[in-house]
């Protein structure tokens, strides 16, 4: 009895094992290096969702050179995920043959639920994708932007206010909570128009712990989101949802302000009222062109995922941003005098002026280099494709990793890549800059929509309080400490700069 069981056991488990090897010879039998830590039945999962001692971008990274640095095989699972490096292939993909990869990873869900969540530009496929796009663009024209300059700025002013407030206690102010703080209300006033009072009450507003809770990733919405990966049909047919509770507030946060605003004259400029506006042309058949309309649940699915794409990012920019500066004291007051030459020059801050600034455009783009909060960028092949000078071929619905942080580190492209040097972004140099090797906001026809706000939003905190402070690290302190957990690179929550302020 014991000899059978045991006999039946391992022909299971040898059986078992031999369909994971089959289906991990995906990569090889292509010719395409596999990346290290494959691990039966999970693959890669577990490099990527729990990372263990190393951050994912270690992991990535380690990748990224077994792979030569062109091309490396990975499994979600079983799904072939492959991993590109060489920028020429990274141009094709995301620019020249986008048609083929035009998605990124499915995660539309089944569950009514979902409704809102699968309206959001990020979750959005195919021509769907194409018509919010092309509806949504508009509203983040440079035009458009100037007309929100001064909204935003007023809140940078707020923050240099909350900095001196907070500085009567300690000197050492903790950054994430201050950005974070900034950047919530710069984003409730502008995609909802909400004044939500977040820096002056300290962050006790309702509006902030709901947004707190509702990008918090919890232990249980990781293991849903990890089931969601490994086995989708199922997760569909079970109707489970990813949509968190408080998605409710916000869609009657937004569906209330639509109708208050829905006749009034006076028009503040935000992103609710573009959208508002864009959806009564799509409402008029004459203006109509794209079979796509912006209805009420396209604005409110849109201006939560501005929430929750401009929020954590933009904050944690700014911290970046701010720490290279208290780490390299000459840049920061090479930059104090390019914005007192600016104020001298025209008198106060401009859009223009901001736009023009060019030493502070390198300082946030060497920022963006050294520390790009998404350290990937996917998308999903819609369509069999041959990568271009190899005999590799993906197949539909094979996904694709472009390993951004490890691209924006590679000394091939990037001299010394781990100094924070600026000048290599000003625009006497910026020709030595090899194209398909810069992508914090990705690159090509779906790039991130919200880079010329984001960068408004940070760059203009960031120029009041360099105006106004000099900042510098605690002793014993200048290394940066960063959260490797998953999502977002970011820094760890309780990480601090002193503020000194300025004559
Ligand atoms: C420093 C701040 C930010 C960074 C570093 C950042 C980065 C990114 C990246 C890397 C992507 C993926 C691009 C790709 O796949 O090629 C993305 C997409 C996106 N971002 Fe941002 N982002 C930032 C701020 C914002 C803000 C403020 C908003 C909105 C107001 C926003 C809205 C979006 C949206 C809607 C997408 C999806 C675009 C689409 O699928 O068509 N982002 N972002």
């Amino acid at each position: 009895m014991l000899v059978t069981f045991v006999l039946v056991v391992t022909a299971i488990v040898t059986a078992l094992y031999a369909y994971s090897r089959y289906h991990h010879n995906y990569w090889s039998a292509r010719g395409v290096p596999t990346a290290p830590n494959l691990l039966p039945f999970l693959g890669h999962l577990h490099t990527q969702i729990f990372c263990g001692k190393k951050a994912r971008w270690e992991h990535a990274d380690e990748a990224y050179y077994h792979g030569g640095s062109r091309l490396c095989g990975f499994y979600e699972q079983f799904k072939p995920v492959l991993m590109i490096g060489d920028p020429d292939i990274v141009k094709a993909v995301l620019i020249k043959d986008f048609d083929h990869f035009i998605n990124r990873r499915e995660t539309k869900m089944m569950s009514k639920r979902d409704k809102i969540f699968n309206g959001i530009l990020t979750v959005l496929t195919g021509d769907e994708w194409k018509g919010v796009r092309s509806l949504l663009s508009p509203i983040f024209t440079s035009g458009k932007m100037k007309g929100m300059f001064r909204l935003v700025e007023h809140k940078a002013e707020e923050l240099n206010a909350y900095i001196l407030r907070e500085m009567k206690a300690n000197s050492k102010i903790k950054i994430r909570k201050a950005f974070g703080l900034y950047s919530l209300e710069v984003i409730s006033s502008c995609a909802f128009g909400m004044e939500t009072n977040t820096l002056a009450d300290d962050g006790n507003s309702i509006f902030n712990q709901k947004v707190q809770a509702m990008s918090k990733i919890s232990t249980g919405r990781l293991l849903k989101f990890l089931f969601f990966m490994m086995c989708p049909k199922l997760c569909q047919a079970l109707q489970i949802n990813l949509t968190v509770p408080e998605t409710e507030f916000f869609k009657e946060v937004v569906e209330e302000a639509m109708r208050s605003r829905e006749n009034q004259q006076h028009k503040r400029g935000d992103f609710l009222d573009l959208m508002m506006e864009a959806r009564k042309d799509h409402n008029n058949p004459n203006a109509n062109t794209n079979k796509y309309t912006i209805t009420d649940q396209v604005v409110v699915s849109n201006s939560i995922l501005f929430i929750l794409a401009g929020f954590d990012t933009t904050a944690n920019t700014l911290c970046f941003v701010a720490h290279m500066l208290a780490q390299n004291p000459e840049e920061q007051q090479r930059l104090r005098q390019e914005l007192r030459d600016i104020i001298k020059d025209h008198g106060e801050l401009t859009y223009q002026s901001l736009l023009e600034a060019k030493f502070l455009d390198a300082v946030m783009n060497e920022t963006l280099r050294l520390h790009p909060t998404a350290i990937f960028t996917e998308r999903q092949c819609t369509k069999d494709y041959t990568i271009p000078g190899t005999n590799v071929t993906v197949r539909a619905k094979d996904m694709i990793m472009i390993p951004t942080w490890s691209i924006q580190r590679d000394e091939k492209y990037w001299p010394q890549p781990t100094k924070f040097r600026p000048d290599r972004f000003l625009p006497e140099n910026k020709d030595q800059i090899r194209s398909g090797t810069f992508l914090p906001f990705g690159l090509g026809p779906r790039n991130c929509i919200g880079m010329r706000f984001a960068l408004m939003e940070a760059k203009l905190a960031l120029a009041k309080m360099v105006l106004n402070f000099e900042l510098s690290c605690e002793p014993g302190k200048e290394e940066m400490e960063l959260d490797t957990s998953i999502g977002l690179m970011k820094t760890t929550e309780d990480c601090s700069l002193i503020f000194t302020p300025l004559e």
